[in-house]
């Protein structure tokens, strides 16, 4: 892959947010904006174009104009599921998955992740602490051994994602830039 190639940004926000009390995490406000703006906003830059992943208030996100592809695999919820969705439902080669939780994001994630790829199918964000598998790089030819690691019943990312032969990118440097919005009370400490 050159750096060049078309990368699809994709918004993941079709989870049931249970530790937000059950409210879309995507629509809440952070310092006059959605928690899923944010993150647009940042991706924009980096992407050849960007969907919305989301199950709920479709009306909603599809009034910013981007398409919004809904999971087609009810049967396996979680990140997987969405991830699956759209490939299936956008031809695109490579596509840049990110949380819709996750507002500050750096902006060169694009472009790092893809000069460490190697020959992955798969690269991820490591922030020195932690593995961020849902904020990854992932070309569709992962699509066979990702149906089936569903079907077999599973549904953990970092599992799935390194048995496809993918590694983590380290992000140490900025990993402030991953602090994710999983509560209320996360949401209001970055409240300006
Ligand atoms: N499309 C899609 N996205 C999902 C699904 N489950 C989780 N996500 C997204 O994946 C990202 C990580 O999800 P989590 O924060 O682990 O799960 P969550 O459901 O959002 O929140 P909790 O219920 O509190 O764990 C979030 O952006 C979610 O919106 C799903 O079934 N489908």
């Amino acid at each position: 892959m050159a750096v060049s190639d078309a990368v699809t940004g994709v918004i993941l926000a079709g989870g049931k947010a249970s530790r937000m009390g059950g409210n879309d995490k995507g629509l809440l406000q952070l310092n006059g904006q959605p928690l899923w703006q944010h993150v647009a906003q940042k991706l924009k830059p980096q992407v050849t174009d960007m969907v919305i992943s989301a199950n709920r208030n479709l009306d909603i996100y599809r009034a910013s104009g981007l398409p919004v592809l809904t999971d087609t695999l009810r049967n396996y919820p979680g990140p997987l599921a969405g991830m699956l969705s759209v490939m299936q439902q956008h031809s695109g080669s490579w596509f840049l998955f990110c949380p819709c939780d996750t507002p500050h994001i750096p902006a060169d994630l694009a472009i790092r992740l893809q000069r460490n790829r190697q020959k992955a199918l798969a690269v991820w964000v490591h922030d020195g602490e932690r593995d961020h598998p849902t904020i990854a790089l992932i070309h569709r030819d992962i699509m066979p051994s990702l149906q089936a690691y569903l079907a077999s019943g599973e549904r953990r990312v970092m599992i799935f994602l390194r048995e496809a032969g993918g590694h983590a990118v380290d992000f140490s440097d900025v990993k402030a830039a991953f602090a994710n919005v999983n509560t209320p009370e996360e949401l209001a400490h970055w409240q300006e």
